[in-house]
């Protein structure tokens, strides 16, 4: 049942550019504009504080307005703020696992087709090192970010007929992966978290910028996890 009052309407309504309810419809037309999230698919929330901000369901992400937003209490989970019409994204439990177990403060969801291209060419864990971008991507376990010389690995979960069917699937492969700030699900797109909003958006583009980068290595043959000189066999073919 919607519940907004003028009092309920504050927690959406602001001036701010960066208050989350505004973000979340400006990120979103951002994302939209990389295809990322392309016919209802995909999304954003942010938690700030004690506060979660949820998109809803189903509608055209890049048209949404912060009224539409609803409002949920981290602690107790209950919704502070629901818009009249809409239901929360399909995502929640989702957005949710990652600030429960991440203590994360905004995650992401994409339908890239470079993210769900790499779920057909990669098998459990997507592989990618020696390429400059990975070096936007933190360690998670430890302060910092991998080197040049590191290889960035996300894990990659089955899909289900329902979005919210993923939630033991992605847990289980965030305890499996203490490092990983990602996780892809085949055939469907993938999960990006990081500690703040801008943090998480930092995260997905280096994330989608190495998963277009694999599916073109693996369109002439090279391995995105192969040692550097590998290429050189291609070269000589040229
Ligand atoms: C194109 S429908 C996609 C949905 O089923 C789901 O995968 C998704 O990413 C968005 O769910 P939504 O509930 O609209 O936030
Ligand atoms: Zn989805």
């Amino acid at each position: 049942m919607c519940n907004h009052t003028s009092e309920t309407d504050a927690l959406i309504h602001s001036t701010d550019p960066n208050h989350p309810a505004n973000l979340i419809c400006e990120l979103c037309k951002l994302f939209y504009n990389n295809g990322w999230v392309t016919g209802t698919g995909g999304g954003i929330s942010i938690r700030e504080g004690d506060k979660i901000y949820l998109a809803p369901s189903g509608v055209q992400k890049e048209r949404m307005k912060p009224e539409n937003m609803f409002v949920m209490d981290n602690e107790t989970q209950e919704y502070l703020r629901t818009p009249e019409v809409f239901k929360p994204s399909a995502c929640t439990p989702l957005f949710l696992s990652a600030y429960k177990l991440r203590d994360a403060g905004a995650c992401i969801h994409t339908h890239s087709q470079a993210a769900v291209m790499c779920t057909l060419l990669f098998d459990k864990v997507f592989r990618i090192a020696n390429i400059e971008q990975i070096k936007a991507i933190p360690k998670v376990t430890e302060p910092g970010y991998l080197g040049f010389f590191d290889t960035l690995e996300i894990p990659i979960i089955e899909n289900t007929a329902r979005e919210e069917d993923l939630t033991d699937s992605l847990q289980e492969a965030i305890r499996q992966y203490p490092g990983t700030t990602a996780v892809l699900v085949r055939r469907h797109g993938i999960y990006v978290w990081g500690e703040s909003v801008w943090k998480a958006k930092i995260y997905n583009e280096a994330i989608d910028y190495l998963l277009d980068i694999a599916v073109k290595m693996k369109q002439f043959g090279l391995d995105p996890a192969g040692e550097i000189g590998s290429e050189k066999k291609i070269q000589q073919l040229n």
